[in-house]
């Protein structure tokens, strides 16, 4: 496995794992938030081969979304990485626990929109990803309530760290998590996707 070279013992990583497709100006925010907030050395931006729970049919080329992703996350302090591609791996349970050993060198936090934390149930294993790394869960448009009351949050209830204390996050003792809000940012691969494809018939239409 071959990690993201700027990675030196003790720094505070965020995992930021997405199926980027295709990777838009709201991730580079959640990410800069992330970076911010979190006081992080570095986001890994971890482009998923596949989200276990998504339609293969819909997905670019994983080529592709890895050169997308990295035209929009271009910034000193991100790197975009094909780990899980390396690992093998399709869930995120499966990626953490082949993770194991680079997790124990490092201060790390997994990076999610509210949106995946209000489904984290649905997820393969899903406990598991909780009691591996602490979760920092940034805000999207529409699902701060749904993600605070959702099955996850009810179960970990007890482990939530307070906004203001978002610092302590990388490298806490998990399971732990913190609901960061953040300027609410509307961009979803799925409008781009839905554009796209209007697009195309608009012009297919009119040749
Ligand atoms: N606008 C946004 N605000 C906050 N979080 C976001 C936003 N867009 C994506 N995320 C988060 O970024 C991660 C990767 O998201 P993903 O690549 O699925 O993008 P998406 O726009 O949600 O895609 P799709 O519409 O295809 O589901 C997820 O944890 C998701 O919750
Ligand atoms: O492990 C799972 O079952 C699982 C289900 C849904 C999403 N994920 C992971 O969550 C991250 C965000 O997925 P996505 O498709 O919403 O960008 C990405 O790393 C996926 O692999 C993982």
């Amino acid at each position: 496995m071959i990690l993201p070279p700027p990675f030196g013992a003790g720094q505070r990583i965020g995992l930021f794992g997405g199926s980027f497709n295709p990777a838009h100006s709201g991730h580079r925010a959640v990410a800069l938030y992330a970076l911010k907030r979190l006081a992080l050395d570095w986001v890994w931006w971890l482009v998923s081969p596949q989200n276990p729970l998504k339609d293969a049919g819909d997905y670019r080329d994983y080529d592709e979304r890895l050169k997308i992703t990295r035209l929009v996350a271009r910034h000193p302090r991100f790197v975009v990485t094909d780990l899980e591609e390396q690992l093998g791996t399709r869930t995120t349970a499966a990626t953490l626990a082949a993770l194991t050993p680079v997790l124990r060198r490092g201060r790390f936090v997994w990076i999610m929109g509210a949106d995946s934390f209000a489904n984290l149930h649905h997820w393969n294993d899903w406990t598991d990803i909780p009691e591996a790394i602490p979760l920092a869960i940034l805000a999207r448009p529409g699902f701060a309530m749904r993600a605070l009351e959702s099955p996850a949050a009810l179960r970990y209830e007890s482990r939530r760290i307070a906004t203001e204390e978002a610092r302590e996050l990388p490298g806490a003792p998990p399971p732990a998590w913190c609901f960061i809000p953040m300027p609410l940012r509307s961009e979803s691969s799925t409008a781009i996707r839905e554009r796209a494809k209007k697009r195309k018939q608009i012009v297919m239409t009119a040749s």
